[in-house]
């Protein structure tokens, strides 16, 4: 496993809060996650990783160096949750100011190509839209060429269309063999878009692993199916949850041959049966159930 980023015993202290405490990840080679609750420490562990905010103790490598020198920082593109565009340029002056900062960038045209730039290319960033404006930012991350990219929460607020594009170009930013690190609260987006997940709570890294393995670490299935009524009893006896979605009930299940024995057994009359994996919001939402020992965030 070829590792672009990584960040060893890193603990990240506000004053007396500790944000990330004794952290170490290996970032490989493809598009990475990283997922937690809301003041996890998942953008102080992007923001240490692409140079902006130095370790309070341990130490960060990424692409081979230290992400704070010239030489890293040229080969990372950087699209934050928070971006100030700047207001009174348009959308080709501010990628044309960018690219003239890189050695080897990409041309701006072929990145209105991608990012469907052609209807706002000469508008003032301060006139555009919120989905307008993500996708500038997007361009601005890929201008350089870079061989990272970070991106925190690329597509939160966007409505279908435009988080169809940004997913289209992000995906293609991972077919050119470019890594990606983002971070997002949408599970589909990240089982869409990554092939690994880093999961931190309270400031550690509570699970770390392909989204695959995560999914299965859990120990979970589930059995999804249309069915009349309450279930008995032994259909139940495997199942750790039961959530009624429409017509339709979701047992997350231990046991899914069991569970389907059962309703055969007890003539449950299911219709258009499902059984699967679980998804991975269910995986980390049980994995962190099962351990409440997660320490909350401390104080130093
Ligand atoms: N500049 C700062 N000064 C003081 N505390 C900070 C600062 N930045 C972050 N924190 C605190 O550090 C903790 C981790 O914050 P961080 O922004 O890394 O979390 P996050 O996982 O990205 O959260 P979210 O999902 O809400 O964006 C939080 O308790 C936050 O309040």
């Amino acid at each position: 496993m070829e590792v672009v980023a990584r960040l060893d015993h890193v603990t990240k202290t506000y004053g007396r809060i500790v944000a990330l405490d004794a952290v170490s990840i290996a970032i490989p080679q493809g598009v990475t996650a990283i997922l937690g609750a809301n003041g996890a420490g998942k953008s102080t562990a992007i923001d240490i990783l692409a140079g902006l905010r130095r370790p309070t103790s341990g130490r960060v490598e990424v692409l081979g160096g230290d992400p704070a020198s010239l030489a890293v920082r040229a080969r990372l593109g950087l699209s934050p949750q928070a971006t100030a565009l700047p207001w009174r340029l348009t959308v080709a002056e501010t990628l044309h100011l960018l690219a003239a900062h890189y050695t080897d960038p990409i041309a701006p045209t072929a990145l209105a190509d991608r990012l469907d730039l052609a209807g706002i290319w000469d508008r003032r960033n301060g006139t555009l839209s919120g989905g307008q404006r993500r996708r500038v930012v997007l361009a601005s991350a890929l201008v350089g060429n870079p061989d990272l990219v970070f991106l925190d929460e690329p597509t939160t607020g966007l409505d279908v269309e435009s988080r169809d594009l940004l997913w289209a170009a992000i995906e293609k930013v991972a077919a050119e063999g470019r890594s990606v690190l983002l971070t997002s609260h949408n599970m589909p987006e990240v089982e869409r878009l990554a092939s690994h997940v880093v999961v931190i709570a309270g400031g550690q890294v509570s699970q770390v692993g392909s989204v695959d393995e995560v999914c299965a670490n859990v120990g979970l299935h589930l059995v999804e199916a249309e069915v009349p009524g309450p279930l008995p009893e032994p259909v139940t006896a495997h199942a750790v949850r039961i959530e009624p979605v429409g017509a339709r009930t979701r047992l997350y299940t231990t046991d899914p041959d069991a569970t389907v024995r059962a309703l055969v057994r007890h003539d449950v009359p299911f219709r258009a049966i499902r059984v699967d994996r679980v998804g991975l919001e269910e995986a980390i939402r049980t994995a962190a159930e099962a351990k409440p020992s997660h320490e909350p965030l401390r104080t130093a």
